[in-house]
């Protein structure tokens, strides 16, 4: 995933403060050729109007928090990890500024993923549960041992930190989705969540299961389980910034792209 150009592409960034909004002010300065033009926080956030290297260290961006985009502010892309509520009023933000958005938010309603494909027919849009690489490829095993293990029972288990708003994760339902076309079912009338008064396990069931406690950025687990052997895909998130590096490459690529709907695999098939 790696990316040079001539000129930076110039980035904002909505939901700043937050645990990835700083990842990514972290990150940006070791990647070539991206440049932090905003960091925008919720308005009335105690962060508004202080210089980020305040929150995130020395050597980033020398802006201020702000609450809103300043019309003079140079932009090619917005970056959004913020949460569903604020997620309308970022993605019009790209739309009336006409430039790429990259949005890792999870927990959208089924609207809000229609208003990112509406979005595409203006404007570069990029969303993605995950943006690390390993996410990216277990999608690919897991969509594969679904096709080759068909009467295997299929469970997907993730753990997150604490504070962790969405149950299951973004991602754990990209991998049930990966899981389902692999079988060519509709994941809605596959996914079981927790199994709570359900009685036995139905064939063709894809299970959910939601761990939370702790700092534990996230780790994904998708089972196939047979009478007499069991495959388990892992994959551990050591820290965010395998997240902000995949949103800032992400930017990069879309700032300079046709409007449409992007996807992870966007960024890895060069
Ligand atoms: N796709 C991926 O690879 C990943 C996705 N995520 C997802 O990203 C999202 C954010 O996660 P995380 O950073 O851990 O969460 P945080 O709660 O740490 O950060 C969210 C931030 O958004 C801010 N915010 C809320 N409303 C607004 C607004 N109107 N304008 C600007 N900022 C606003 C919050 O501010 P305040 O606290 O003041 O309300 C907070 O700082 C989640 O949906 C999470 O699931 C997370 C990691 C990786
Ligand atoms: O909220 C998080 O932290 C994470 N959210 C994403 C998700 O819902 O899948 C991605 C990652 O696992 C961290």
């Amino acid at each position: 995933m790696s990316l040079s150009s001539q000129t930076p592409t110039m980035v904002a960034v909505h939901g700043a403060g937050g645990r990835m909004g700083q990842a990514i002010l972290r990150a940006a300065p070791l990647q070539s050729d991206v440049r932090i033009s905003a960091a925008l926080v919720r308005p009335g956030s105690s962060l508004e109007d202080t210089p980020i290297s305040a929150l995130v260290g020395n050597d980033v961006a020398d802006i201020d928090f702000r609450a809103s985009l300043d019309p003079d502010t140079q932009l090619d892309a917005l970056i959004d990890f913020s949460s569903p509520h604020a997620f309308d009023s970022a993605i019009a933000l790209a739309v009336e500024r006409r430039v790429a958005f990259i949005c890792g938010t999870t927990g959208l309603s089924e609207q809000q993923h229609v208003t990112l494909h509406r979005a595409a027919q203006h404007i570069p849009v990029l969303w993605a549960s995950n943006f690390s690489l390993g996410i990216a490829l277990m999608q690919r095993f897991a969509r594969m041992a679904a096709q080759l293990l068909p009467t295997w029972d299929c469970e997907i288990v993730e753990m997150h930190h604490r504070r962790k708003v969405d149950a299951p994760s973004g991602t754990a339902l990209t991998l049930g989705e990966a899981v389902a076309a692999g079988r060519g079912v509709a994941l809605q009338a596959a996914a079981v969540h927790g199994r709570v008064g359900r009685g036995s396990r139905k064939a063709g069931e894809i299970g959910f299961h939601a761990l939370r406690g702790g700092d534990v950025i996230g780790e994904h687990t998708v089972m196939f389980v047979s009478e007499d052997e069991r495959i388990e895909l892992t994959h551990r998130a050591n820290n965010r910034d395998i997240f902000a590096k995949g949103a800032l490459v992400g930017a990069q690529r879309l700032a300079r792209a046709a409007p449409g709907m992007y996807g992870m695999h966007d960024l890895l098939d060069e």
